[in-house]
């Protein structure tokens, strides 16, 4: 195993110094290290310009596998993410079959492990098959080699307060956490973007602000009558981040995520009738992507996480109404952070190693990922050229499927290398 000695790097934007990664931890950090007797062949990076953040964590990705490996297989997915500076994803749990049992959860788990990019740790189903009638093995997959923590229906909400309870009710006896999608169902039928003046125009069904924040807004009293946690994916409106802000004042344990599509991205973009746009939930206002920044900013909004959620070609080119919900993440992830939250002074990059990292690897309740770069961590490191620009390319994904929403578009940063235990997953920005 090579040790890497980096030179003159910015940890989480302070002072340059040498950082050095040996034996799958961070061995020393300080001026001029040298790298000396059992460090063996010893790879010099120049740290120059880089910032060193821990290797990021994801909550919320799509791998597909098994089922749907013409979309993303394991490996493709935790190749992206490895290019994305991540160390550590959650795989959500909509696949074919669905992971709701012991048996496809270490299936996942054994596959991340084999392809060795990226650590993978799976997420549960909520209820058998996603179908909301009744509760998976919770237990059996949380005592399951791939040790599962978080669970979630993604996709679907799990709607039936009865059972939102009694999962709530369930978890706290390994101190899981259920991830809810929410999204009222009836309020949502044949929904295919933001509800608004621009919907009636296009002739296309809303999803309103409101099915969004019912469910949380019930989910969080839930959570807080049974002494439970709950996590709430994609939160996209403001006034999610209304309530989960009044959640928190009230000691409740919630915590949020919002994903890069919503930081940038806008409802306008329906306009183009481009299907590449269409996501779940959808893509809102200008007023509420503000209000997930600020919510992000001051802590109401706990994580990024990216939903990178890949479709084939076939689901998403065509009219709008027939493709798939979901875009690509993982790649893009750090560059929208940088440029709706670094850039504009409302995030450093400690704020950014704790809403990428130390906090969604809490979450997740992940012991070796999220953890600040100091002398005996594990070596979980990227390296991040922010004064880097680079013009996205969907062909050159290392994904499966192609359905990013960002192809032709300018964005700041670029990551040089990550690092999994000291061993290299990127370098020079190439997958190794
Ligand atoms: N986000 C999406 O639009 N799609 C996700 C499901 C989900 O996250 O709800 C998918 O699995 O494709
Ligand atoms: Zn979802
Ligand atoms: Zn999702």
């Amino acid at each position: 195993m090579s040790a890497y000695l980096i030179r003159a790097v910015s940890i989480l934007g302070g002072d340059a110094t040498d950082l050095l990664l040996h034996g799958g931890v961070v061995a020393a950090i300080g001026a001029d290290l040298t790298a000396t007797g059992d460090t063996g062949d010893t790879v010099e990076i120049d740290g120059t310009g880089l910032v060193a953040l821990p290797g990021l964590v994801d909550l919320h990705t799509h791998l597909r596998e098994p089922g749907r490996e013409d979309a993303e297989t394991v490996e493709s997915g935790t190749q992206a993410a490895a290019l994305g500076g991540f160390t550590a994803v959650h795989a959500m749990a909509n696949t074919e079959p669905v992971a709701d049992t012991a048996g496809v959860v270490e299936q996942v788990w054994r596959l991340g492990r084999e392809a060795g990019y990226c650590d993978v740790y799976p997420i549960g189903a909520v209820t058998v098959g996603l179908q909301g009638q009744q509760l998976a093995e919770l237990g059996a997959m949380a005592d399951s080699a791939a040790r599962v923590r978080v669970f979630s229906d993604d996709g679907k909400c799990v709607s039936d307060a009865v059972l939102m309870r009694r999962a709530l009710e369930y978890v706290k006896a390994f101190d899981g956490v259920i991830a809810q999608h929410a999204q009222e169902p009836r309020l949502t039928e044949g929904a295919q973007m933001n509800e608004g003046e621009l919907s009636g125009r296009l002739g296309l069904t809303g999803w309103p602000a409101v099915a969004e924040e019912a469910i949380i807004a019930r989910d969080c009293l839930l959570t807080a009558h049974v002494g439970s946690r709950l996590h709430v994916c994609h939160v996209s409106t403001a006034g999610s981040v209304e309530i989960v802000r009044d959640a928190k004042r009230k000691g409740w344990n919630v915590t949020a995520e919002a994903c890069p599509h919503h930081l940038l991205l806008t409802d306008d973009l329906a306009q183009t009738y481009d299907p590449i746009y269409k996501v779940n939930p959808p893509l809102r206002t200008a007023a509420d992507g503000a209000a997930l920044r600020a919510g992000l900013a001051d802590g109401t909004i706990d994580i990024v996480a990216t939903d990178h959620a890949p479709h084939p070609h076939e689901d998403k080119d065509c009219e709008w109404a027939a493709a798939a919900f979901g875009m690509l993440g993982l790649e893009t992830a750090l560059s929208i952070v940088q440029e709706t939250m670094v850039d504009p002074g409302l995030l450093d990059w400690e704020g950014v190693a704790d809403r990428m990292s130390y906090a969604p690897a809490r979450i997740g309740r992940i012991a070796d990922h999220g953890r600040p770069i100091e002398v005996g961590a594990p070596a979980n490191v990227v390296l991040y050229d922010p004064a880097a620009r680079r013009t996205v390319v969907a062909s050159e994904s290392a994904s499966l499927s192609r359905n990013t929403p960002y192809a032709g578009m300018e964005l700041p940063g670029r990551v040089v290398a990550t690092f999994l235990r000291g061993t290299a997953t990127v370098l020079d920005g190439k997958l190794q």
